[in-house]
């Protein structure tokens, strides 16, 4: 089982070291190999996706991926930017399918901003379509304006589109998927305005012929974000585009405590996967040691489960947090009164120390 491992910049150097901790305790066959990636890799190599990285990837059966990205890029030309490299990565691997499952653990209820009971026994999945739309479509670019509201000026602009075919994979990917579950899916779309979503609720409605048993609703982007934070528990599978998702993936980790707690996988069509937490490189508190592992060890999980098939040592590692969290640990992210703050270190140890079965040391056991 070759895994490679892209720790990338900021917080993501640090969460991953914490999720390969975990994944070595396993006992498992594993074959890791580890190479630089965003701003790393543009400092190391002068590009974000060096070819030898990308060539890592694609060998491998397997990616574990931290973050990318820090201010210190950001006037960088946009092909050499870190986020080149996880946008580089998702096309040329074809990873059109994220599934970010959102769950709100019991011991994490009061750590949400919701109201406790709005999130208490949260457990929704967000399948985002991750190659297309606005984030890749061409042309986009900056020219000067020959029409519009200022003939003359200088202007930006971008392109929105998806194909049929697009859509129809991902809708399918979304349907098995809420099958395995409550057997429901809110389209998300911005129909009422753009064409390419009124495509997009044309044609998800076709698929949806396809599954009878599978009931469907389809809610403007605008309402769903409303939706979200109003009665959460009334979704189980929203899908939806590559931009919506984005957006709504970070809104929805806040109903779980923080985004900290968000793992992801992101396939293609042969099932091979790259596996990371939803957030980002998180510059403010990158090298300070106190960022949250578990959506990155959670993410380790889930490529257990789909890209390793070891569904067992998956359960595992999905027990193992259960446990550190019921101990009480938590990082500064998650922590609330009554509860006792540790390092992302402190966290990776606890993991490790309940899947070997060993004391998960708390203030209350050293003392
Ligand atoms: N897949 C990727 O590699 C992604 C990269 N980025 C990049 O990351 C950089 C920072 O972007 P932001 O918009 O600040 O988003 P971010 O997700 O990195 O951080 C947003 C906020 O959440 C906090 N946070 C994130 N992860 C955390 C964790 N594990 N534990 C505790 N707190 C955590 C951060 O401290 C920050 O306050 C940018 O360069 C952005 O482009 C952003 C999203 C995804
Ligand atoms: C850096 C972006 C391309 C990625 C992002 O925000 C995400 O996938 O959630
Ligand atoms: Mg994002």
């Amino acid at each position: 089982m070759k895994i490679a491992v892209l720790p990338g910049d900021g917080i993501g150097t640090e969460i991953v070291a914490e999720a390969v901790r975990v994944l070595n305790v396993l006992d498992l066959p594993f074959e890791m190999e580890e190479a630089k990636v965003g701003g790393a890799a543009y400092e190391a190599h002068g590009h974000p996706l060096p070819e030898s990285t990308l060539a890592l990837a694609k060998a491998a059966d397997a990616i574990l991926f931290g973050a990318v990205g820090d201010w210190k890029y950001d006037t960088l030309e946009r092909r050499l930017r870190p986020e080149q490299a996880i946008l580089g990565l998702r096309k040329e691997l074809g990873l059109f399918a994220n599934f970010r499952p959102a769950l709100c653990y019991e011991q994490l209820t009061h750590a949400s901003s919701l109201k406790p009971e709005l999130v208490a026994g949260l457990d929704i999945l967000i399948i985002r379509e991750l190659t297309g739309d606005i984030y890749f479509g061409q042309p986009r670019g900056r020219r000067i304006a020959t029409d519009g509201h200022f003939p003359g000026a200088e202007e930006a602009f971008d392109t929105m589109r998806y194909s049929r075919p697009e859509i129809e994979r991902i809708a399918h990917v979304a349907f098995q998927a809420a099958r395995k579950r409550s057997k429901k899916v809110t389209s998300v779309d911005k129909a009422n305005v753009l064409e390419t979503f009124q495509f997009w609720k044309d044609v998800v409605t076709e698929v949806h012929k396809e599954y009878p048993d599978v009931e469907l609703e389809h809610m403007y982007v605008d309402n769903a974000a409303m939706q979200l934070v109003r009665a959460p528990k009334k979704f189980d599978v929203v899908f939806t585009g590559n931009m919506f998702g984005d957006i709504l993936s970070d809104e929805a980790a806040m109903l779980t405590g923080s985004i900290g707690m968000l793992p992801s996988a992101s396939l293609n069509a042969q099932n091979q996967g790259l596996y990371e937490p939803s957030h980002g490189s998180a510059p403010d508190i990158a090298g300070k040691g106190i960022a949250n592992p578990l959506a990155t060890i959670l993410s380790a999980a889930m490529m257990l489960r789909f890209s390793l098939q070891q569904p067992e040592a998956a359960d595992r590692i999905e027990s193992a947090v259960r446990a550190v969290l019921s101990a009480g640990l938590r990082t500064a992210d998650i922590w609330s009164d009554g509860t006792q703050k540790v390092s992302t270190r402190e966290m990776g140890d606890a993991v490790v120390a309940a899947i070997t079965g060993k004391t998960i040391i708390t203030k209350t056991t050293k003392s």
